[in-house]
């Protein structure tokens, strides 16, 4: 593999500031910034939200809290359901979320697709499920909400290692109907991990059962969380021991740090023990959101800390990249003030924005970005063509690309980004027109971002790397042939994996000869570049999401 380094480390778009802002329209104050229209900050963060009714009912709930009530996406007699006060409303809304989730029906995304924690459709569904009504959340139940959700979903396999071992028999654990269960998930996740006081939550989530199922269902779930809260007292929680052959440790690690058996495997085989435990500990952890300034509407980065304090959220300013802010909580505080709605600013990780950097992307040129949507760095590149050039964003998902195209009006960076609805492999075959630069941000299994999308350890199967590599290879064809000699292509994704990352590459090179590795050290703080010239963005080192990116320059 050849590496062919640079004589003036150049710096990463930080000399960006020097004609930015004369070349931009009047830096704009933020008008009324409370509309109730959110913008999905979910598509920003690569995931979207389907809607699928669970099957049925888990069963008819408690008589003394609902009237007659029918089910279906617009049931007329929701209305006419009984308010019940009694039930905490954040345990009854996370217990159907969880169930929705686990059964297909929506992603663990933070945040849904009205940007708030409960919109009045994810409301009116937590009623069909329950058969009751509960009062509406305020913003510290919807931060209960994300926090619940999340966290169980992350420590689902730890918790159901905990409730099996108090159940009277596997059986009675199998055969537990949906609701309980994660109603039982719930109240282990209260206890053991947010150690909450234990006896409120076993009062509540019996109250839970009781309503939304059946007085013996409260009578199990107080059972089984007393038994949980004694040995927590007693400081006896069974945990597996770590010992036995290779897959005998993994399952236990797997099981200890709630993470698929076969992702710890290949974790350990590839990092190591103690750096897989490391990974693990990081994707368990509450994820940290970036926020970057959208400098296309004038608004900088230090407008945007101005709205941070106006709003009281705690901020710090990213050592990396000039636009970028962390925020660690209020993230539903800047939805609800319109901040991303109103297109000021993206939830875009530092770990994505510094692949923008390696594209380096400069006033008129032409760029590619091959699987483009939802949008997040061609809404960026697209920013630092002041107004000079064109972004052209392929992507086969049409409804990604809706979003893609509305986000960029609202960032008004729509005059120099156009939309293309195409398979990159058949774009490829009949398109003749040849870019300066094409990054593909490659579909990956996103084993770099699991702390953000606590659902999609879950999702992953082993199978899906054979699969998606296959694909990467035949995206990374379809790319190469897009680039003008001398050009320049950017192959990206967010996972931290060998195989789809630095193995992808070098096979790549393998067929494609007319192709050199140009390092990114200079276009990325040096801390990030790897010896072999790539970017790597690892969760545990730098405390970002995984990412990784190679440069690869077309020599003829
Ligand atoms: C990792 S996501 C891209 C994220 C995007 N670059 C961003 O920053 O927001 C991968 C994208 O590849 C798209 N994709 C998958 N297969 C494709 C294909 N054959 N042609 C074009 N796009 C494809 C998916 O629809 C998905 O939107």
């Amino acid at each position: 593999m050849k590496v062919q380094q640079h004589p003036h480390p150049r710096n990463y778009l930080a000399n960006r500031s020097k004609i930015e802002f004369s070349m931009l329209p009047q830096a704009l104050s933020v008008p009324v910034l409370n509309s109730s229209q959110l913008l999905s900050a979910s598509a920003l963060i690569g995931t979207t939200t389907k809607r699928v009714m669970l099957a049925k009912k888990t069963r008819q709930s408690n008589s003394a809290t609902t009237s007659t009530r029918k089910t279906g996406p617009f049931n007329p007699t929701s209305k006419t359901q009984k308010l019940n006060v009694e039930v905490s409303p954040h345990r009854a809304v996370s217990a159907v979320r969880l169930m929705r989730i686990e059964l297909g029906g929506a992603f663990a995304d933070l945040l849904n697709e009205q940007g708030k924690g409960s919109g009045d459709n994810e409301m009116r569904y937590v009623e069909r499920t329950l058969g009751f009504r509960t009062r509406d959340l305020d913003d510290r139940d919807l931060r209960l909400v994300t926090d619940i959700v999340g966290g169980t979903i992350r420590w689902r396999r730890y918790l159901d290692h905990l409730i099996l071992s108090l159940c009277h028999d596997e059986d009675t654990f199998r055969g537990m109907e949906p609701l309980l269960l994660q109603i039982l998930r719930i109240g282990f996740y209260e206890i053991v991990k947010l150690e909450m006081p234990p006896y409120a939550v076993v009062d509540e989530n019996v109250r839970l059962a009781k309503v939304a199922l059946r007085p013996g269902a409260g009578n199990l779930v107080n059972g089984i969380l007393r038994k949980l809260v004694l040995l927590k007292e007693s400081n006896t929680l069974p945990s597996p021991k770590v010992e036995g052959d290779d897959r005998q440790q993994a399952r236990a690690l797997a099981t200890i740090y709630s993470h698929p058996v076969w992702m710890v495997r290949r974790w350990i085989k590839f990092l190591g023990h103690e750096e897989a435990i490391r990974l693990m500990i990081w994707n368990n952890r509450d994820p940290t959101f970036n926020l970057r300034a959208n400098i296309s509407k004038g608004f900088r980065r230090a407008d945007l800390i101005e709205q941070l304090e106006k709003l009281k959220v705690p901020h710090d300013i990213s050592p990396h990249l000039d636009d970028f802010v962390r925020i660690k909580t209020g993230m539903q505080i800047v939805i609800q003030a319109g901040l991303l709605k109103d297109g000021f600013c993206s939830v875009q990780d530092e770990s994505a924005g510094l692949v923008v950097s390696i594209v380096d992307p400069q006033p008129g040129e032409s760029i590619l970005d091959c699987c483009a949507a939802p949008g997040g760095k061609t809404l960026f590149l697209a920013s630092c063509l002041y107004g000079k050039g064109m972004v052209t964003a392929v992507d086969i998902n049409k409804g990604r690309l809706r979003i893609l195209k509305e986000t960029a009006k609202k960032h008004q960076v729509q005059n120099v980004v156009t939309a293309v609805h195409a398979d990159l492999r058949t774009f490829a075959e009949n398109n003749h027109v040849m870019y300066d630069k094409v990054l593909l941000d490659a579909p990956c299994s996103g084993l770099g971002v699991l702390s953000k999308r606590a659902d999609l350890r879950w999702n992953r199967r082993l199978e899906d790397m054979e699969q998606l590599k296959a694909l990467q290879d035949e995206l990374l064809d379809s790319a190469s042939v897009l680039v003008k000699p001398g050009g320049l292509l950017i192959y990206s994704t967010c996972s931290i994996d060998l195989e789809e990352n630095e193995q992808r590459v070098a096979s790549f090179l393998l067929r494609h000869p007319e192709f050199v590795v140009d390092t990114a050290d200079g276009y990325v703080p040096h801390e990030f570049v790897a010896e072999n010239g790539f970017y790597h963005c690892n969760p545990v080192k730098h405390s970002l999401d995984g990412a990784f990116a190679a440069r690869l320059i077309r020599s003829y």
